[in-house]
C-alpha cells in the first residue's frame, strides 16, 4: 500500500542522496519511522543503515515533525556523517565535549528558540545525560519536535556485547521522559541474547525487527596455522596475492602493531603505517585520511581501527592474532570487500596467543566475575572455530549469529570448503581419555610445551632432569606425529585440560597444566 509520504521519500531519495532505489529492508524501516514506530534494524556492516534515519528525518511529510536526534558512540565517526549530510545541502548540528562552549550554546539557542531548527542533531549519549541537554529536548518534546531517536551501534548498551559502553546503558532514560517519540535502533552486529537486551532495556518491546542474513558472500575465509609471529607467511601472502592492494592487518597490541608495520616497510618493501588508541588525535586523523585516499594502502592495526570504516576496495583483512569473539571476527573480517568484489580474510592462529588471551582476561581487574565468564566463553568460541578444519566457515560464523547455513552456499569460498575432499576425520576419544587419567597432579609444573613432548616422548634433556621421562604419560602419543600439538590443544580449548597461573619472578607468570578430575566424552576429530 502506497503511504501519504511515498512520493517524498521516492524524490529525496533521488536528488539528495542520489541514489536509485532502496537496499534491503531500507524503506520497511523508512516507513516504519515516519509512521511514529519503533523499529530494530539489524543490518551487515555496510548496509546502509544510515539512510534509514537520515532520510526520514529531511521528510515533511510522515507522522513525525521536528528534529532526528542520532546518537552514536564517537566523535570522529559524527564528524564525518555530518560533513557528508551538509555536502548533501541538510541542516545538521553535533554537540560534543571537544567544540568551544560558545558554540555548544549557541546550537543549543537554536534549538530551544529558533525557528528554522536542524533536520538532524548528533550526540554522544554522555551528552545525553547532562542536565541541559535534558532540558533542550525536554522543550523539543513538548513542541512537538522530537521526531525520533536514532540509536547507532546500539549493541553497545549490552553487556553481552563486545563494545559495552556504560553511557549507552542510561539510554532508558529515552523512552521514561519522552514516551512519545519513535525510536530507531540500530546495530550491524547482535547476537539473539543481545537483541533480547537491547529491545528490553530501551523499553521498545513492540518494535519493528527488521533483521537480514549476515552472510557476505563475497568474502573468502581462511584459518592458517601461525609460526612464530607469523610474518613470514603474512609477507608472503600480500606479495603474492594483495600486492600494492589495500589491507588491514589486525594484532592484538599497540606493540605488535608499531612492530609488524616497521618490520613490513623496513625488511619487506611493504608500505604500512600503525593505528592505535595510545595515538593522539592529528595523527590518527591523518593516517585515516591516508588510507581512505590509497596514499597508505595497508593499515595495522588494534581493534581501535574499527567502527565507522568505510572504505570500499578492501581487498584483505588479516588477523596476525586471534580476535577476542567470532562477534568481533565478524565485524573485523566485514570491512574488507564492501564494493562487493572478492576480498580475502586469513586469520593466523596457534594456542599460545589463546593463551596468552585467557590470561590477559583473568587478570583484567576491571571487569566482574560474569563479564570474565562471558569474556572467556567468547574466545573459547573462537577457539573451536579456528581448531574445526570440517565444517563451513561461513555456516561457524553464521551460526554465532543464530542464522543457519546451508554450506553448499558458501560455493568452496572458504578453507575448510574447499578442502573438503582431502579431510581424514580422526577419533582422538582414547588417547585424549588416556591423558587425562595419566595427568600427575599439581606438584608437576608442567606446560603445555613440556606436555607436548612428554607425550610425543622427547629426548630432551630438560625432560629428564625433571624426570618428566619417567611418567607414565610419556610417549603416548609417538604415533601421532603433527597431530600431537592439535590434540593438546583441542583438550584445552575443550577443557579437557586447563591451566593455572603461577608466579615465577615480580611480575612474570608461568601457566602450568592442571590435572581436572573430569571425565571426558568424545573429544573432537582432525583433518
Ligand atoms: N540504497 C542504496 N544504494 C546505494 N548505496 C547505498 C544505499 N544505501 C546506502 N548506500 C551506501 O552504502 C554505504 C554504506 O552505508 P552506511 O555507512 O550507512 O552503512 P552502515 O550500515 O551504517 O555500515 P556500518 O555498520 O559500517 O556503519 C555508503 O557509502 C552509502 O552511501
Amino acid at each position: 500500500m502506497e503511504t501519504p509520504w511515498y512520493s517524498e521519500v521516492q524524490k529525496k531519495l533521488l536528488h539528495v542522496f542520489k541514489v536509485e532505489s532502496f537496499r534491503r529492508n531500507q524503506l520497511e524501516a523508512i516507513n516504519a519511522t515516519l509512521d511514529g514506530q519503533d523499529v530494530f534494524l539489524l543490518m551487515p556492516t555496510g548496509g546502509g543503515k544510515s539512510l534509514c534515519f537520515q532520510l526520514p528525518a529531511i521528510c515533511e511529510t510522515g507522522r513525525t515533525k521536528g528534529v532526528t536526534v542520532v546518537i552514536g558512540p564517537l566523535i570522529s565517526l559524527m564528524d564525518d556523517q555530518v560533513q557528508a549530510l551538509r555536502e548533501k545541502g541538510i541542516d545538521v548540528e553535533a554537540l560534543n565535549k571537544d567544540m568551544p562552549a560558545e558554540k555548544s550554546r549557541e546550537i543549543r539557542q537554536r534549538l530551544r528558540h529558533s525557528s528554522n531548527k536542524p533536520k538532524l542533531l548528533y550526540v554522544t549519549p554522555e551528552r545525553i545525560q547532562l542536565d541541559d541537554m535534558n532540558e533542550t529536548l525536554g522543550l523539543l518534546y513538548r513542541q512537538g519536535l522530537l521526531a525520533r531517536f536514532a540509536v547507532d551501534e546500539v549493541h553497545c548498551i549490552s553487556e553481552w556485547g563486545r563494545d559495552f559502553r556504560d553511557a549507552y546503558k542510561a539510554l532508558d532514560v529515552l523512552r521514561k521522559n519522552f514516551p512519545k517519540v519513535p525510536i530507531m535502533a540500530l546495530t550491524g552486529t547482535a547476537t539473539k541474547r543481545v537483541v533480547n537486551d537491547i529491545v528490553t532495556r530501551l523499553k521498545i518491546e513492540g518494535c519493528l525487527q527488521l533483521r537480514q542474513s549476515f552472510n557476505r558472500r563475497n568474502l573468502n575465509y581462511m584459518v592458517e596455522a601461525k609460526v612464530g609471529r607469523g610474518l613470514a607467511k603474512i609477507v608472503e601472502f600480500i606479495n603474492s596475492k594483495h600486492h600494492g592492494k589495500t589491507g588491514i592487518i589486525y594484532c592484538r597490541s599497540r606493540i605488535d602493531c608499531e612492530q609488524v608495520a616497521g618490520e613490513l616497510c623496513d625488511q619487506h618493501r611493504i608500505p604500512a603505517k600503525y593505528f592505535h588508541a595510545g595515538l593522539d588525535r592529528e595523527t590518527k586523523t591523518q593516517i585515516l585520511q591516508d588510507w581512505q585516499s590509497g596514499a597508505c594502502k595497508v593499515v595495522v592495526a588494534t581493534t581501535a581501527f574499527g567502527m565507522g570504516i568505510d572504505k570500499a576496495d578492501v581487498r584483505f583483512v588479516i588477523h596476525q592474532c586471534l580476535p577476542r569473539s567470532l562477534e568481533g571476527y565478524y565485524q573485523e573480517t566485514g570491512r574488507a570487500g564492501r564494493d562487493g568484489k572478492p576480498a580475502d580474510c586469513v586469520l593466523y592462529y596457534n594456542y599460545g596467543d589463546a593463551q596468552s588471551l585467557f590470561r590477559l582476561i583473568r587478570n583484567e581487574d576491571t571487569t566482574s566475575a560474569e563479564s570474565k565468564e562471558a569474556s572467556e566463553d567468547g574466545l573459547r568460541r573462537v577457539v573451536q572455530f579456528c581448531q574445526n578444519v570440517i565444517d563451513c566457515r561461513r555456516e561457524q560464523v553464521l551460526a554465532y549469529f543464530d542464522e543457519k547455513f546451508d554450506p553448499r552456499d558458501c560455493n568452496e569460498q572458504c578453507d575448510n570448503c574447499r578442502n573438503g575432499g582431502s579431510v581424514q576425520v580422526q577419533d582422538v576419544t582414547e588417547i585424549t581419555k588416556m591423558i587425562v587419567s595419566r595427568m600427575p597432579n599439581d606438584e608437576y609444573r608442567i606446560t603445555r610445551n613440556q606436555l607436548v613432548d612428554i607425550v610425543r616422548g622427547s629426548q630432551k634433556k630438560d625432560l629428564r632432569e625433571k624426570g618428566f621421562d619417567q611418567l607414565s604419560l610419556f610417549g603416548i602419543c609417538k604415533d601421532k606425529g603433527e597431530n600431537v600439538e592439535r590434540i593438546i590443544d583441542l583438550m584445552l580449548s575443550e577443557q579437557y585440560l586447563a591451566t593455572r597461573s603461577i608466579q615465577c619472578h615480580q611480575a612474570w607468570t608461568k601457566e602450568y597444566l592442571k590435572r581436572l578430575l573430569i571425565s571426558c566424552g568424545e573429544a573432537g576429530s582432525f583433518s
